[in-house]
């Protein structure tokens, strides 16, 4: 498993190794001391799994408020995501800005999307599968969300607004700037 960093510290890619024979494939999607060797002691709780039926669904961009925050490894079963990790701790020197990453079952790439960051992600394909691990638990009273295409984050989606399918619940998220349930930087996240 070799691990990359991003222009965000925090925020990491994951390159899991791939043994290919005639039969298929094999693979270690997840490793604890791996992780742990590269400064990520993480404690998983639950394994979330989404099918998206249409390319252009985007889904974000969600957190959980302190102290049910998750970090997220995400990574795609079947089909191709964009998949962003946006800083929304307040003090950070990144805040606001984001990782965007694609993310598929060809490149069987992941990406660590720690507490402190908002999670979002569109389907580049129809019938695309994502799965993450996450470090808490489930909490509706600490779920928050931020607009998916606010102009201040400047993310390339790569869908139009016109045709991105989302829920109703993130069509009318806040904007960042109007947004005061976030997160406090610290040095040790
Ligand atoms: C996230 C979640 C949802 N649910 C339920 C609530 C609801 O009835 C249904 C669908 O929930 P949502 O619309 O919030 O699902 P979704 O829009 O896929 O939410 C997810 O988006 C991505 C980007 C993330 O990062 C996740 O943390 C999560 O927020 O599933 C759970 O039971 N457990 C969970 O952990």
């Amino acid at each position: 498993m070799q691990i990359e960093e991003t222009d965000i510290a925090d925020v990491k890619i994951l390159y899991p190794k791939k043994f290919g024979d005639d039969r298929g494939f094999f693979s270690e999607v997840w490793n604890a001391q791996t992780m742990k060797d590269a400064g990520l002691d993480l404690n998983f709780v639950q394994d979330n799994h989404a099918y998206n039926a249409e390319a252009g669904v985007v889904r974000g961009l969600h957190y959980q408020l302190d102290p049910k925050a998750q970090g997220k490894l995400v990574r795609v079963l079947r089909g191709a995501v964009i998949d962003v990790a946006v800083d929304i701790r307040v003090g950070s020197p990144t805040f606001g800005q984001h990782v965007a990453v694609e993310l598929s079952a060809d490149n069987w790439r992941q990406l660590w999307v720690p507490a402190g960051f908002a999670h979002g992600y569109c389907t580049l394909k129809p019938d695309t599968e994502i799965v993450y691990k996450v470090t808490d638990y489930y909490s509706p009273e600490h779920d928050c969300g931020i607009f998916w295409n606010d102009p201040d984050l400047n993310i390339n989606w790569s869908v139009s607004a016109e045709k991105a399918i989302l829920s109703e619940k993130d069509k009318i998220l806040p904007l960042l700037k109007d947004q005061t349930r976030l997160f406090e930087f610290k040095e040790t996240r």
